[in-house]
Formats: C-alpha cells, structure tokens, sequence
C-alpha cells in the first residue's frame, strides 16, 4: 500500500489539474444519474397520484429535470473520459521515463530483457490506479457527503436508511473483497510471469531442447504454468460474482429502507407522495454510487504487486533534473580517464569484481585491457562508459564524473562497441543517428564508408533509407558490427571503450572493421577490452589485470614486455 500511495503522491504532482477536473465530472455524472433517477421517480409518483385524482400535480418540473440530467449525463461522461484518459495517458509516460531513467540511474545489474518485459506489464497494470480507484473514490465520497447532508435535512434516519448499505455494500466490502482477493491477484501475477519466461526459454531453445529429448518436459511446463494461472482467473472471476452479488444487494437493501424510513415521514406530511416517490428511486442510485471502485477492485491486489515493483525503481524529480549538462565540452578539457580507487561488487552480497583498481589513461592513448577470463575487463568497460556506478571510488573522464551513461558532467562522450551489436527496428540512417540525431546524410555516408559498410548499402535497393527488422535482422553478424562501428563515427565520442569489438567475427569482416577503428580512433582515448591478438594490435599499450581484478603487468608499444604480453593473446 505503500508504494501505491507513492505513485499515487507522484500522479497528483504530475497531473492533478486534469485528475481533479476528472473527479468533478464523474461527480456530475454520478449526480446526474442520480437525478435522472429521482426525477423519474417524482414524475411517476406525482402522474400515478394525479391519475387517481388524490392530488394536483404539475409534470412540467419532473420532465424537465428528466431532460436535463438525461443531457448532462453523457457530457459529464465523455468530458470525463476524455480528461482522465488524457491525464493518464500523460502520467504513464512520465511514469516510464521516471522508472527507466531510474534504472539506468542504478546499474546494468537489473537490466535484463525480462525484467523490462515485467516492467512494461506493471507500468501498464497502475493505469487504473488514478481513474479506476483514487478518482472514482473520491468522487463517490464527495457525493455520498452532499447525499447525506441533503437526506440529513429530511431525516437522520432516512439517511443512514439509504446511504449506509450502499457504502457497506457497494463500496466498503467490494473494496474489503478486493483486498482479500490480492493473494490470488498475486499468484496470478507469478503464474503468467512463469509462463511468459517459460514461453520464451521454448521459443528461443527449441532446438536444443529438441536435440536433448526436453521438448515434451518444457512443454509440459508451460501448460503447468498456463493451468495455474487460468485455475487462479477461475478464482477472482468467483469473488468478482461475489462483489457483484454483495453491490445488488447493497441496492436493494437501500430501496427497502429507504420506502420503510420515508413511510412514516410521509404519514406525517413530511413529505408528499411525489417526493416519496423520488426517495425510494433515487435510493437505488446510491448504491451505484461505488460502480466504477466496485470493477477495479479485484484489480486491488494486481495493482499493489505492480506498485511494490515499480515504486523503488522511480527517480524522483530532483535526480531527473539532469539537463544542466553541457551538451558540448568546456574548451580545452582534455579526454583523460581515470579510476580512483574503484571498488565494484554486481550485488552487496557478492564478492567485489574490482578492490580498489586505480588506472589512469591519458588523453590519445590506446590501452588494451586483457586478463583471464572473469578477472572484471567488460566491468571496467562497463564503469568507464557509466553503465555500471562505483561501489566505492571514482571514475573521471576529462576530471568530471559520468552523470549518465555515456557522459561527463564536463559533456565528454563516451561511445561503447561491444561484442554484442544492438541494433533497432527502423532505417539505416534511424540506427546510425542515434548518437547523434542532427547528423547530415553525408556525415552518416562517410562514416558508412570508413566502417567498410558501403559495399552492403550498395546492395540495399533503399541504401540509407532501407529497414530494419526487429533487433537488427536482416544483416549478417559481420554487416552488423560495421553498422555498429559507423554509429559510433556518427556519434564522434571524446572517448572509446570498445569491449571484445570484432569477437565472433570471420577474419575478412575482422579486418574491415579493425581498419576502421585504427583510422577514427587515433588521437583518442581508448580503452581496449579484448582476449584477441588482432585487437590488441590498435593499442599502444597493454594493461593484464590479474584473477582478482588488479592490474598485474602493464606495458607500451616498443618495451620488451609489450610483445610477451601480446603472445598470452589467441
Ligand atoms: N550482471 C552481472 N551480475 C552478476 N555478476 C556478474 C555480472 N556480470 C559479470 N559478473 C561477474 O563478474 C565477474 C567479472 O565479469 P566480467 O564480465 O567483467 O569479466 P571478464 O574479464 O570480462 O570476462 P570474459 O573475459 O569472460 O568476458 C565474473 O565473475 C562474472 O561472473
């Protein structure tokens, strides 16, 4: 409850000029249903009395209002839909933006395409949070105040006659009832997280899992997973026939009192015959009062397991106020990168990666940075492009910290090409501008043809234009990476970290690649992750970290020792 009361804080700083417009309306359009009711009641009251010829009665009055509130109903309505969908389909981007901004504020660690899968389901379950629950409630609670105080006027009785089972009913047990119901809400939520991991692991593995007799197992386990989650649908549909049964009842009930609690005001002349009329109908809209709370309360439970997900990963409005970043470097700022005393650990109960690694390289130097295999190069790859934040220490570039991924509080760049190409559905020239979205097509052509990507474009019937599928596809592994270099030409970061850059790769597409980088990366700083000689060959000298992440041996091109390490490579 909590973290939904923190989103809920963040939604009215958002937006609470349009969530409160919304509440007003669904307020008139809760007050013009109830009128509507009421006026029907009085006019067939006051016609069937007349008809009898007990009273005088003049059906001009009731008919209007019948008018009336039959016009203001749907313009209440529709004004309120449009506001409320408005207002929440603001709330949801500023929602994302405030929780990826987050995440990429707190390390690569919890970046994994699943978790971001989950994520977006979360993002897109609290969409009901504001127009759903907290508006609807707070109108009905606003209009169950002005109901009390105008039925309170008559009588006491008559209105704790008519209100109090339609807020115990219609609106207190169906939100008790949802509340109750937020286990199973929550297993639902497990189940359908089971399947959709369970889904993907059968998708992308069937090969292997074919190749190892596993495929009727996994499957097995999807259907387990599917069964749980449909047994756990069966059991909220059950409550939710409950919470529809409790609401009519809590409509019945009012009607019932209300006749038995007007009965003696009318004995009295209290109120006349048409007015009685008008109690008793207009009785029965209280208990719709709590309608719209009544369909989202199941969703109760859904809601808080999104909220306890999302609520943490949130970056407050003051961390968001980054903008103050130069865009350009101050002039004459060198792109020197330096470590100071970094410690780094994946998780506070893991050991850490790096104890305290100091390393400094300056401004055009090629540093190779080779070691066994999870000695932490790809984490130093990671911290020196902001992707992954010091336990302890500091990383500088140009003497100014990363205030995000791929830049300094000075406005040096960081570009990073790593083994593994991500590439976007979209053009060509959508994928190479990325780092730089005011790139002219000639800039975007020059970087294509110094990354060895122009015989491909040649062969595209739309050269720059041509599409993307999803992830890239569409282009070998080789044709990939050169993209990936030219985008980062494009891009013309101050400083390179090039992790494993040409790893996986044939020689012919090796060698294309590695030319281009010889050519853009000189006079820059680079930091070299690599296992290969090939790619140890740009650099101008070669760092070996030693098992425990620190650096062990070091030497620059021409010294004896540059060549005996260079052998260690394949
Ligand atoms: N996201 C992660 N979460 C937890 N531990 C991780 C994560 N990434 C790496 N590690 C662990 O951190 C240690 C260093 O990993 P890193 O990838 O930096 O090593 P590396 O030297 O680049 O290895 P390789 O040469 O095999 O690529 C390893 O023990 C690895 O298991």
């Amino acid at each position: 409850m909590t973290a939904l009361l923190a989103i809920l804080r963040f939604s009215l700083r958002q937006q609470a000029k349009r969530l409160i417009v919304g509440a007003l309306l669904l307020l008139l359009t809760l007050a013009a249903g109830a009128g509507l009711m009421a006026s029907a009641g009085y006019l067939i009251a006051g016609a069937g009395l007349a008809g009898l010829g007990l009273i005088a009665f003049n059906t001009l009055v009731p008919s209007s209002g019948i008018r009336l509130f039959a016009l203001l109903r749907p313009f209440g309505r529709y004004g309120e839909r449009l506001v409320t969908h408005d207002a929440t389909l603001r709330l949801l981007s500023a929602l994302r933006v405030s929780i990826f901004r987050g995440l990429m504020a707190s390390g690569a660690k919890q970046r994994h395409g699943l978790m971001l899968n989950r994520l977006s389901s979360d993002v897109d379950a609290l969409d009901g949070l504001t127009i759903r629950i907290a508006g609807p409630l707070a109108a009905a609670l606003l209009a169950t105040l002005l109901a009390a105080v105008a039925l309170g006027l008559l009588s006491v009785t008559l209105m704790l006659a008519i209100l109090a089972p339609a807020l115990l009913l219609g609106l207190l047990l169906p939100l008790l009832l949802g509340f109750r119901a937020r286990k199973d809400a929550r297993r639902r939520v497990v189940a359908l997280d089971a399947l959709r991991v369970r889904l993907i692991d059968l998708d992308r593995g069937r090969t292997e899992l074919a190749l190892a007799g596993r495929l009727g197992q996994a499957t097995s386990h999807v259907i387990d997973a599917a069964d749980r989650a449909s047994e756990t649908d069966r059991r909220l549909a059950r409550q939710e026939a409950g919470i529809r049964f409790v609401a009519g009842l809590g409509g019945q009930v009012s009607i019932a009192l209300a006749a038995l609690a007007g009965a003696p005001l009318l004995a009295q002349g209290i109120i006349d015959g048409p007015l009685f009329g008008l109690i008793v109908l207009g009785a029965f809209t209280a208990a719709e009062l709590g309608a719209p709370i009544r369909a989202a309360a199941l969703d109760l439970g859904r809601m808080a397991v999104a909220g306890r997900r999302i609520a943490p990963l949130m970056l407050d409005d003051d961390r968001l106020a980054d903008d103050g970043v130069p865009k350009m470097p101050c002039p004459g700022t060198t792109a020197d990168l330096d470590f100071d005393a970094v410690r780094f650990a994946y998780a506070g109960d893991r050991p850490p990666v790096l104890g305290g690694l100091s390393l400094s390289i300056p401004e055009g130097r090629r540093v190779a940075i080779i070691g066994p295999s999870g000695c932490g190069k790809s984490t130093v790859a990671g911290l020196a492009s902001g992707l992954l934040h010091p336990t302890e220490g500091t990383v500088r570039i140009g003497g100014a910290g990363l205030v995000r991924p791929g830049l300094a509080a000075n406005g040096l760049r960081v570009g990073l090409l790593s083994q593994e190409t991500r590439l976007f559905s979209g053009s060509i020239a959508d994928n190479l501008r990325l780092g730089r979205p005011d790139a002219t097509d000639g800039d975007l052509m020059e970087a294509c043809q110094t990354a060895g990507f122009t015989p491909v474009l040649a062969r595209l019937e739309a050269g720059l234009a041509s599409r993307l599928g999803d992830g890239g596809s569409g282009l070998s592994g080789g044709e990939r990476r050169r993209l990936a270099l030219a985008r980062l030409l494009v891009a013309k970061p101050d400083v390179f970290v090039l992790d494993e850059p040409t790893e996986g790769l044939d020689e012919e597409s090796a060698a294309m690649v590695l030319a281009g980088l010889d050519h853009v990366t000189r006079g820059a700083t680079v930091v070299l992750v690599t296992h290969l000689h090939r790619e140890a060959r740009l650099a101008d000298a070669i760092w070996r970290l030693g098992p425990d992440g620190s650096l062990e041996a070091s030497a620059a091109r021409g010294e004896a020792t540059f060549e005996a390490l260079q052998k260690g490579l394949r």
